[in-house]
């Protein structure tokens, strides 16, 4: 049985609940104990007709019993049912929500450790287990402990202890066996579902590979490799339907047991006159009545132990805690005005687990309005930096200030919406265009009533050269949802990809993903840059957001981004020296430190490290295919061509 320890998440829900649990106990137990005065009754009037003396009053009113008592049973048994079983499904609800919400405050090293398999398996098979030991786990407990013991009192009072301890000598067999056939019908089981998910992930992978499977013509072998996955699913399947099909009958057999020895010593008891006719008959009732409580006796102790295998591992889950903690200060904007936007102090940071520190000593500051860049070979640390700002790990103590604050004192909606990120790998979710960029303003469900006045958040009006008419006035369509509005579009037009939208059948109203449209992977960057932009806060930050779009996309959408963005601070990585030459400064990362810094110029004069990349890159561009237009929206990553 679960210890208190086990079940104190559960415990606000179960408090809750335990009215609701309580009454389907007692419910349950008032059908199991009316379920037991049928062969009692039946057995008095087969005692009346052995005697001869049965009225025809007496057989219908033992019909009108009998019929009385299969109505309240069976409307017993509905509200049990939803009593008991509906609560656990209610538990099985309210923990995924609360699992939901817990891992979303874990912190990302949480996520670099656990694979999302691993919170998809939590969120399924174990709250399903869970909610299994409360519901159907209550009903065996009950019917294998309370039926078991009200059955033997009523087959002493029907026959005798001789005649009861006969019936019983096979109950314990059964009920062994299917403990110990349930175990193993759990590993079974078990084993079915690894090799499911391995099939699955490997039909996945395959599927999303594809083009690189095609490409390679490794068709044959990743049938193969299917081949071999689906046949093990197979066997473990069939070794499951064996040990299924051969534990139910062999209970079924060993049950018919006791049924034989009660007929040939109950028969034997009635010849003798120890018991009568009627009592006969209940007493075979009663024997069939125990197989299922000890059935369930063997089957409870399984669903119980997975229940609380299940339970302790979501409360190892719901026991961590936050790696780091935010502070609780959340200054008004601008209240430090004299200090710098963003300032580092002797910045080192070493990941979790990690020797070599990612960042060493970085000391900078960067003021309002400032563009900034960050340059340097892939793993030099650029996004380990970026990634700081926004607290995605946490730096020490006095190292990174924001608005002259401490960013270890400020709450985490005081760092949140200062930034707007456009991330490397331009993760976009399976819904529309539009949804997509509006992403950020997107109301909760319970704030429906704010979705109107969000969308009409404006950016500073960009001068857009493509496309001059800006269409589409903000409108509510039928259904109450907001088209897309004036900011929306000239997010997407700063970001270069509104036509492109546009030329979609369904305009922003393109579904993404699995069941839609697959963007190109500068599409998606652009998408990403339109959802940073219409997000609207006061740094931006682009890490290597530019590198799928060719350079003459890149130069207009930085045209644009300094138009809209010309108060605000934005911090830019990249491995292109276009995008970044016109920045205020640009810092140089090699190996975790700041080895040059300085204007374009500056740099150029310095000769080390820029200079190179940017001689590289211009001879490339001389030889028309360099990091130019070839790059482009085809997808080629311009990283690896630009690296000394
Ligand atoms: N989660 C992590 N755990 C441990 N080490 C990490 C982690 N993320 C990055 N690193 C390491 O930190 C160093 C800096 O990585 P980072 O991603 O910041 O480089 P980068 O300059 O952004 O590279 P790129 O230009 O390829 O994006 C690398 O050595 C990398 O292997």
């Amino acid at each position: 049985m679960p210890s208190g320890a086990l079940l104190k998440h559960l415990k606000p829900f179960l408090k809750r609940k335990r009215w609701h649990l309580l009454g389907g106990v007692i419910i349950l137990i008032i059908i199991d104990l009316l379920q037991l005065i049928t062969p009692r009754l039946i057995g008095a009037l087969a005692d009346l007709l052995a005697q001869k003396t049965a009225t025809r009053s007496d057989i219908l009113e033992t019909i009108g019993l009998i019929l009385g008592i299969a109505v309240l049973v069976a409307t017993g048994r509905y509200f049990w049912r939803i009593l008991i079983i509906g609560t656990a499904r209610e538990a099985e609800y309210w923990l995924r929500n609360r699992l939901y919400a817990h891992v979303q405050t874990l912190r990302t090293d949480y996520f670099n450790v656990n694979k999302v398999g691993d919170v998809m398996a939590l969120a399924t098979n174990d709250v399903v287990s869970v909610s299994h030991a409360m519901g159907i786990g209550t009903v065996m407990l009950v019917d294998a402990v309370f039926i078991t013991i009200m059955t033997l009192i009523f087959m002493l009072f029907t026959a005798d202890l001789q005649l009861t301890l006969i019936a019983l000598l096979p109950m314990p067999v059964i009920a062994t066996l299917v403990l110990y056939g349930g175990r193993l019908m759990r590993k079974r089981f078990k084993r079915v579902q690894e090799a499911f998910s391995d099939m699955t992930d490997l039909t996945q992978e395959t599927f999303s590979g594809i083009r690189i499977v095609k490409t390679y013509t490794r068709e044959p072998f990743q049938r193969e490799r299917f081949k071999t996955s689906n046949d093990l699913n197979y066997k473990e399947n069939m070794s499951l339907v064996k040990l299924w099909g051969g534990l139910f009958p062999l209970v079924r057999t060993i049950g018919s047991v006791s049924l034989v020895l009660t007929l040939l010593f109950g028969g034997r008891a009635v010849i003798d006159g120890r018991i009568s006719v009627g009592a006969f008959v209940a007493f075979i009732s009663y024997v069939g009545m125990l197989s299922w409580p000890m059935m369930a006796l063997g089957w409870v102790v399984n669903v119980l132990q997975r229940g609380s295998a299940s339970l302790s591992r979501l409360n190892e889950v719901f026991d961590l805690k936050p790696s780091y903690t935010y502070g609780t200060l959340e200054p008004p904007k601008a209240t430090h005005d004299h200090a710098p936007l963003i300032e580092l102090r002797d910045l080192t940071f070493t990941y979790p687990g990690q020797k070599t520190p990612a960042l060493k000593h970085l000391t900078l500051t960067i003021q309002k309005g400032e563009k900034v860049a960050l340059i340097g070979r892939t793993g030099a640390g650029k996004t380990t930096l970026l990634q700081l700002l926004t607290k995605a790990w946490a730096s020490a103590n006095g190292q990174i200030y924001l608005d002259g604050y401490d960013l270890n004192q400020l709450s985490a909606r005081a760092i949140k919406d200062r930034f707007a990120v456009v991330p490397q790998d331009n993760f976009l979710f399976s819904k529309t265009i539009e949804d997509n960029i509006r992403f950020y303003h997107t109301p909760s469900e319970n704030t429906a009533g704010e979705k109107a006045s969000s969308t009409q958040r404006t950016l500073p009006t960009v001068t857009v050269t493509t496309t001059p008419e800006i269409v589409h006035p903000e409108t509510i369509g039928k259904n109450g949802i907001t088209k897309p509005t004036l900011s929306i579009q000239s997010a997407a037009q700063a970001a270069c990809v509104h036509d492109e939208i546009l030329s979609f059948p369904e305009g922003y109203d393109t579904l993404l993903g699995e069941r839609g449209v697959n963007l190109s992977g500068g599409q998606k960057q652009r998408v990403s840059i339109a959802r940073a932009l219409f997000r609207d806060a006061d740094i931006l930050i682009l890490d290597d957001a530019l590198s799928a779009v060719d350079t003459k996309t890149e130069e207009t959408i930085l045209r644009h981004l300094n138009e809209a963005l010309a108060d605000k601070t934005a911090l830019i990585v990249s491995h292109r020296i276009s995008t970044v030459k016109d920045c205020d400064c640009i810092y140089v990362l090699t190996d975790g430190e700041i080895t040059e810094s300085g204007t374009h110029a500056e740099l150029l004069d310095l000769g080390g490290y820029y200079r190179d990349l940017y001689n590289r890159q211009q001879l490339e561009d001389k030889l028309g295919s360099g990091t130019g237009a070839a790059a482009g929206d085809t997808g080629i990553t311009t990283a690896e061509e630009v690296r000394p």
